[in-house]
């Protein structure tokens, strides 16, 4: 994890954003620079409407000034700009480290370019060294995790100060361990299957660009479509 790599991918996705837009902000300590950075081009003058995906989001860009609108009251996103735990050549995801998988899954979903930030430590071959986070309704947690099981997932129940974690939504986290993913296309599938799942951190063919940072570098990897 490099902080100066974090931030030179956030400098650069900043430049994805244009007067009049809707932009979506992303959650995490990578998107908390993008976030900054947006702020203070608010503050010379950028004319936008933000959309946060989570609580946390919300409060930075209430602190930087930044307009926010209502999801509801819009249709589409003009830009998205979002950090990951894990990213892997054909652009697929694990995202939720932070607990916001699901608002910013929903906003990547109304998102017309998505840029994901990140520094050269989210990089990998195969998907699944991270825990991918799945969020589920607190009634179903231990139904999702028996089914996760009979899909060689190992599901441990995320905790914050000794309490169980509460998503923005009142739901929980399980994080859960599938071994190296050779297919995370088809895992997507099979979780979207599970009762009980609302949503889960596996973003498949949802990001456009991702921007890493690479030492004093910035790499810049479009999706192939
Ligand atoms: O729920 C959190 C988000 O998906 C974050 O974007 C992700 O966990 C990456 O966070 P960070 O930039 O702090 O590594």
């Amino acid at each position: 994890m490099n902080e100066q790599e974090k931030i030179n991918a956030a400098l650069k996705a900043v430049s994805f954003v244009k007067p009049g837009q809707v932009v979506g902000l992303g959650t995490g300590s990578t998107a908390y620079f993008a976030i900054q950075e947006i702020g203070k081009m608010v503050r010379e003058g950028l004319e936008i409407r933000a959309i946060p995906t989570s609580e946390a989001t919300r409060q930075l860009a209430e602190k930087w000034n930044i307009p926010l609108t209502d999801i509801n009251d819009i249709s589409t996103i003009d830009v998205t700009i979002d950090g990951a735990d894990e990213f892997n050549s054909r652009l697929q995801l694990i995202k939720g480290g932070g607990g916001a998988l699901l608002r910013e899954k929903i906003v990547a979903s109304i998102t017309g370019t998505q840029v994901i930030i990140a520094d050269a430590s989210k990089q990998v071959e195969k998907l699944g060294a991270f825990r991918v986070p799945i969020e589920v309704i607190p009634f179903a947690a231990n139904v999702v995790t028996r089914k996760l099981s009979a899909l060689n997932g190992e599901a441990s129940l995320r905790a914050k100060n000794d309490s169980t974690y509460i998503t923005d939504q009142g739901n929980n986290i399980l994080d859960v361990d599938f071994g190296l993913i050779d297919d995370p296309a088809a895992l997507a599938k099979a979780l979207d299957h599970i009762t009980g799942i609302v949503e889960h951190g596996l973003f498949i063919d949802l990001a456009d660009y991702v921007i890493v940072g690479k030492g004093d570098q910035v790499e810049i990897i479009a999706a192939k479509n």
